[in-house]
């Protein structure tokens, strides 16, 4: 039988690296909202998915106002986020009770296509994890002591993306730990729990919107969805 599925879509951040008066995740980019984009896309996998979405609780009425204005109606579970990523996915997974897969996603990864999301549950469930990536593009080096810089085999490394798809009893017993400054994504937490950690091919597309230049380039790709 099928493992029932779930989404987290984290969105509880404040974007200091985007330097915005709005949080990032509110942007209007290609005529939507950056977090409705990102929605839309786990709705396009499946619209009876359920979806968790965790706003900074001061933002809640902002993203209430959002929908409608914007006259957006897929259902979801609003829960309040933490003071870092780590404590905005336990405050969401304490909402799932039930057994199964959970897909987590950045709110600011918007441009996540069906088929991503898709492989995702699919690898998960044969791996118990599942965390998109992508190869190097560019060379890479390491800074020795002083102003030395050595080259690295990048074909060693890897970025790494969201959707993070986990067993949710696994991801729940790994979330238990306290949180450590090497936590900046789900892998790292579940693998902190002595779990391997299983990637598969994300998409030099699915880009998470950090920094201003990233705007620009995801207004393009998210214009062109089709191409
Ligand atoms: N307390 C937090 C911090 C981050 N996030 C989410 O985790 C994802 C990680 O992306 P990131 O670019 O780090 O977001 P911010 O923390 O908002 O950005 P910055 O680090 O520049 O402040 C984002 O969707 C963000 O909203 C969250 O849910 N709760
Ligand atoms: C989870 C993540 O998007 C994977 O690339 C990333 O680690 C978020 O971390 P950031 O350091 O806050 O950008």
């Amino acid at each position: 039988m099928k493992a029932k599925e779930y989404a987290i879509i984290v969105a509880g951040g404040s974007g200091t690296r985007m330097n915005s008066q709005i949080p990032k995740q509110f942007l209007v980019l290609a005529d939507l909202p950056v977090l409705m984009h990102t929605i839309n896309a786990f709705d396009t996998y499946s619209e009876n998915l359920p979806i968790i979405l965790v706003l900074p609780k001061k933002d809640i009425p902002v993203w209430e106002k959002l929908c409608i204005e914007y006259n957006f109606t897929r259902p979801l579970k609003i829960v309040a986020g933490g003071a870092s990523r780590f404590q905005s996915v336990k405050n969401g997974l304490s909402h799932i009770e039930d057994k199964g897969l959970v897909a987590i996603h950045d709110g600011v990864r918007p441009i996540v296509s069906k088929d991503i999301i898709a492989n995702s549950f699919k690898v998960a469930a044969a791996r118990q994890s599942a965390v998109a990536a992508v190869k190097l593009k560019e060379s890479i080096r390491v800074q020795e002591n002083g102003s030395h810089t050595k080259a690295l085999d990048r074909s060693r490394f890897h970025l790494i993306q969201t959707p993070q798809t986990f067993d949710i009893a696994l991801l729940k017993e790994a979330y238990q730990v306290t949180e450590q400054p090497v936590f900046t994504d789900d892998a790292s937490v579940v693998e902190y729990a002595g779990h391997k950690i299983t990637l598969f091919e994300g998409s030099y597309k699915n880009l998470k919107i950090t920094t201003p230049e990233d705007l620009l380039v995801a207004e393009v790709f998210l214009k062109n969805q089709n191409v």
